[in-house]
């Protein structure tokens, strides 16, 4: 066991950071050693301290015994050079391949009583691109964001100790029966009605949640023989998916096209099996239901509706961008490696701004507050899933807006999960 290993068994908040080194003190021999080196810090810079390092002066004073705050205190009075002397141990080989990841969830180091040392910790927002410079520590990982104008690194958990951590926390709590569940199809009968929240179950902390800290992803540039990506758009209840997705189509339909969706209501006049819908029996439905063929599916004044797997393949495979709008909890049945999908989230603007441009007369007042407050619940919980938001304002701007999004998506290389299939099976509360 590399002396790393032994100090990080102790307590946790007992590093301390300077130049760009944690140092940690050995309780049972009183010696210090170099917890870690903060990549691109000021001692990664130099290359000449490692992690596991005995520091046993500093500007000539011995260090041994010493709390590690009065060996920085030395530091900070010192002037000019700083003379250190260590006895090296033998460093490790750091990564030699650069791991991607996005964030799943909001991390504070300020608030993790398990960090070594909060200092040297990385806040990061669900959603945000990390870099992973260092996993040498199976439970505390060096990273740097991407697309953030610091270049530096600092500590975060590991998926190892933020699985430890969820574990001992799961534990610890009292039983209490989950009742915010709700299936699919609840959430299907109520879209239309402006759905209430089910989001309540808030999280203290970023271990709360049976979410991982992270996910691995790739840069991906779809190659002109890939089938499309597929676009999905989210947005609450009201704030135009659908009128959105209407006019894409309408103004381009040799370009874009809705999967032909489920039913088991009766065919209309002038109504044509497999163009406004796929009409199918109630025992058809539920065999289908059974074996997974839906996306998402639900019932309206007693009938059932359902977007299939299949009516958006037969899409993509006609070389066309299909176009779906799905429930945030539905997104993990379509995180798969062949649809890659692309998700734009539909935000409202200013509840002001609704009662400007919303002439629809079913709209109540009261409706705008409540689009906005859906709207900024789902975003909270599912942006970690957004590739793009759209503020749906002036209705041709939006339109235009995601006519480039989508362009974007599908010309332009973008960071996608690295194992999409395995997040299918990811349980969310
Ligand atoms: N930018 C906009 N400006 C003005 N009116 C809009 C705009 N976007 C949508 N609308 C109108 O708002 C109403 C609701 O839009 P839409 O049916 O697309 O909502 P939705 O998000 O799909 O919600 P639901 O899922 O409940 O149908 C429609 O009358 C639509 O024409």
């Amino acid at each position: 066991v590399s002396p790393l290993h032994l100090i990080h068994n102790q307590d946790p908040w007992n590093d301390s950071l300077i130049g760009g080194v944690t140092i940690r003190k050995n309780e049972r021999t009183g010696n210090i050693f170099i917890a870690r080196v903060i990549h691109g810090g000021l001692a990664d810079r130099s290359g000449l301290l490692h992690p596991g390092d005995k520091l046993v002066e500093v500007n000539g004073q011995k260090v041994r015994g010493l709390q590690p705050e009065r060996v920085i205190q030395t530091l900070v009075q010192s002037q000019g050079n700083i003379l250190f002397k260590v006895i090296p141990n033998s460093p490790q080989p750091a990564n030699s391949q650069p791991l991607y990841m996005r964030a799943m969830v909001d991390y504070s180091p300020l608030q993790d009583p398990a960090i070594p040392c909060p200092d040297a910790g990385m806040a990061f927002s669900k959603g945000d691109l990390l870099e992973i410079v260092d996993q040498r520590d199976i439970r505390w990982w060096q990273a740097r964001k991407l697309h953030s104008a610091s270049l530096c690194c600092g500590l975060i958990p590991s998926t190892n100790q933020f699985r430890y951590k969820q574990r001992e926390l799961w534990w610890s709590q009292p039983y209490q029966a989950h009742t915010c569940i709700r299936p699919c199809i609840e959430s299907f009968l109520i879209k239309n009605k402006r759905k209430p929240s089910c989001y309540s179950c808030g999280v203290s902390s970023c271990y709360n949640t049976s979410a991982t800290i992270c996910e691995e992803v790739l840069h991906y540039q779809r190659h002109i023989d890939d089938p499309p990506r597929l676009i999905v758009l989210i947005g609450p209840s009201g704030v135009g998916v659908n009128e959105l997705r209407r006019r894409l189509i309408k103004i381009n339909p040799n370009t874009y096209q809705g999967p032909i969706s489920y039913t088991t209501r009766s065919q209309k006049m002038g109504e044509k099996n497999g163009r406004e819908y796929n009409f199918v029996t109630k025992e058809v439905f539920a065999y289908m239901v059974v074996n997974h063929k839906f996306l998402e599916y639900g019932e309206h004044n007693g009938h059932m509706y359902g977007t299939s797997l299949d009516s958006v393949k037969d899409v993509l495979d006609n070389g066309k961008i299909c176009v779906i709008d799905l429930e945030p909890h539905c997104i993990h049945s379509v995180r798969t490696k062949t649809l890659k999908p692309y998700i734009i989230f539909v935000r409202p603007p200013s509840p002001a701004r609704m009662r400007q441009t919303r002439k629809d007369p079913h709209f109540l007042d009261k409706d705008f507050e409540e689009i906005e407050e859906a709207s900024r619940t789902m975003e909270a919980k599912h942006r970690q899933y957004f590739d793009c938001v759209i503020v749906n304002d002036d209705l041709q701007d939006s339109c235009m807006d995601l006519f480039t999004a989508i362009q974007h998506a599908q010309e332009e290389p973008q960071w996608i999960p690295a194992n999409c299939d395995a997040f299918g099976a990811e349980t969310e509360a």
